[in-house]
């Protein structure tokens, strides 16, 4: 049976998410398809809906709103057999923008219902998934008061005017990371796993990854004066920071990082606090609805 889940993130995009409801139920009564709308009401409760759908007789789950409301129904279906679809819905809409998704509601649906699908890897720590991206330390910083302030601002702005107050006030941390089976000490501002090119609402922070060929493309920064660093960080917008000497680029599938100190992951746009730093690749891909399989 062909049936659709989309779970929806009404407060997404500035409320965005509840608009697009009226478009969904016109085009799937048009159609003749079976389809169920779930708004959520909390956060968290996208992971928790995408869980109970996997028992259920829906071929495709879709989720509808940013990538934080992606990154919920993902966790909650990684594992199954279920194909995600998404219908962006959100401020920044990194994924869709590595994705190649279409920002109209109407296309998007469009391009669900012809259900070409793509093999997408997924990042994991511990119990948790990611798609896009994870990363410690100055960007996680930055993420979380942009987190806070983009209820004001579009999602660029807001990670800019938080990237602002994050630059002049972060301080470094020296750590030890193992990528694969290989050792390197350093202080670094910020090291992000990449799995999708971009982040931070356009951010084109590793330009080369790519979503399917099972490694994390690893970009550090390491310590520097904060007059370059305010320099190097709008470069990122255009994937030029890759020229400075600071900024190395590694490829892996599994990465371990000693703190002296306890670090905030952001994970998708997430951030939580976590204990042990230890992240790779998922055995297992995801199924993703796109537009160039
Ligand atoms: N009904 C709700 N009320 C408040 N928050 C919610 C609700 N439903 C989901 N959320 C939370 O809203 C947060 C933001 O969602 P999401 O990331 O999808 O949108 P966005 O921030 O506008 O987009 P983007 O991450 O692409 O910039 C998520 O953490 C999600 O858990």
């Amino acid at each position: 049976m062909l049936a659709y889940l989309f779970i929806v993130n009404p407060v997404a995009g500035k409320n965005k998410g509840k608009k697009v409801i009226p478009i969904i139920e016109k085009i799937m009564k048009k159609e003749q398809l079976l389809y169920e709308i779930i708004l959520t009401t909390k956060i968290g409760e996208a992971e928790e809906i995408a869980a109970e759908a996997v028992g259920k007789d829906f071929s495709t789950i879709v989720a509808v709103g940013g990538d934080g409301t992606i990154h919920e129904v993902l966790n909650g279906m990684a594992g199954s057999d279920k194909i995600l679809g998404i219908i962006p819905a959100g401020t920044g809409n990194d994924l869709g923008r590595t994705l190649n998704l279409p920002k109209k509601t109407e296309a998007a649906l469009e391009m669900i219902l012809k259900g070409k699908t793509k093999e997408i890897d997924l990042g994991r720590m511990r119990d948790k998934y990611f798609i896009n991206f994870a990363s410690i330390g100055l960007d996680a910083v930055i993420a979380s008061e942009a987190n806070s302030i983009k209820k004001y601002f579009s999602g660029r702005f807001a990670y800019v005017v938080a990237a602002l107050k994050g630059i002049t006030t972060f301080k470094s941390n020296k750590l030890q990371f193992i990528i694969d089976d290989k050792k390197f000490y350093c202080d670094v501002l910020m090291i992000t796993l990449c799995n999708g090119i971009y982040y931070g609402g356009g951010m084109k922070v590793a330009p080369k990854a790519d979503l399917q060929d099972g490694y994390f493309d690893i970009c550090v920064i390491k310590n520097i004066n904060k007059l370059k660093l305010l320099l190097l960080f709008p470069t990122i917008f255009w994937g030029k920071h890759t020229g400075y000497k600071e900024v190395d680029f590694y490829k892996g599938k599994k990465v371990q990082i000693f703190a002296e100190k306890p670090l905030q992951i952001n994970a998708d746009g997430e951030i939580t606090d976590v204990e042990s730093l230890e992240f790779e690749v998922a055995k297992q891909k995801l199924k993703v609805i796109v537009n160039n399989p």
